[in-house]
């Protein structure tokens, strides 16, 4: 029997009041690749990240992450997952170090195996010079890099990430791209990516476009614009939508 997905939506809805901010939602993210989800403000990208982390009760549809149901197993499926939240997670008045060994406890990690976590997660998105840095003093795109340390440190088959890259600039955003992309590989985690940036976006990735709480594609990104041109077929698929 072939594994699991990392993720699995299947017939998800939500609603604020009489606004229905997702409506049959059903996606799957693959292991080990990035799945970008790709949605223009409002598209409800951030609303499905509250129902896959539990921040919100998931009423209608299922979740599953690595097989495991979110309902009837939520200690087991949040465990796998590791969440770049859209706002900051870090508090800045701690050192990289004590933020990530506060994460560590949380988790249940004792503190010597958390040590060693940390020293191996901060090697990995090139901040072992920082670890003793106040997270106040550290540039943008670095405290993007240690977010994502702390979303690894318990050792995750699924990154969720909310619009990671959002307020960086151009080459702090092109590094948390690559890091990303060389952390899938190096270590064998899936990544849902959740964007409005098209460039962000490979042929090879796996794309989720969302439109007003609606899946409008789902499949390799390459196959959404076959002519290369991801921005077109964007805009011809909302533009139809609309
Ligand atoms: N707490 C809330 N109460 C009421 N409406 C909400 C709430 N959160 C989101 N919405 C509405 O639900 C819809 C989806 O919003 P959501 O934040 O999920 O979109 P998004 O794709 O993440 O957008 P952005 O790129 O701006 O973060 C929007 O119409 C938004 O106004």
């Amino acid at each position: 029997m072939s594994a699991p997905p990392a993720l699995e939506i299947c017939g998800v809805s939500h609603d604020f009041g009489s606004l229905r901010a997702l409506d049959d939602v059903s996606l799957a993210v693959p292991e080990g690749r990035l799945t970008a989800l790709l949605g223009v403000n409002g598209a409800g990208k951030t609303t499905l990240f509250n129902l896959v982390t539990r921040l919100y009760a998931n009423r209608r549809g299922t979740i599953r992450v690595g097989g495991h149901d979110m309902r009837r197993a939520p200690g087991a499926a949040l465990a796998r997952l590791g969440v770049v939240f859209q706002s900051r997670a870090l508090d800045g008045d701690l050192t990289v170090r004590q933020n990530l060994m506060y994460h560590a406890a949380l988790h249940g990690i004792g503190r010597r195996d958390a040590r060693a976590r940390l020293d191996a997660v901060l090697a990995q998105v090139d901040l072992a010079d920082r670890a003793g840095a106040r997270v106040s003093a550290l540039s943008g795109g670095q405290v993007r890099r240690a977010e994502i340390a702390r979303a690894l440190i318990h050792d995750p088959a699924l990154l969720l990430l909310d619009e990671p890259t959002a307020g960086l600039d151009v080459r702090s955003r092109a590094e948390v791209v690559a890091l990303t992309r060389r952390l899938i590989a190096a270590r064998g985690v899936s990544a849902l990516w959740a964007t409005h940036i098209l460039d962000e976006i490979d042929p090879a990735d796996g794309l989720v476009v969302l439109h007003r709480g609606r899946v409008l594609f789902d499949g390799p990104a390459g196959a959404a614009a076959p002519g290369g041109d991801l921005t077109a077929a964007f805009l011809a698929l909302t533009g139809a939508a609309a």
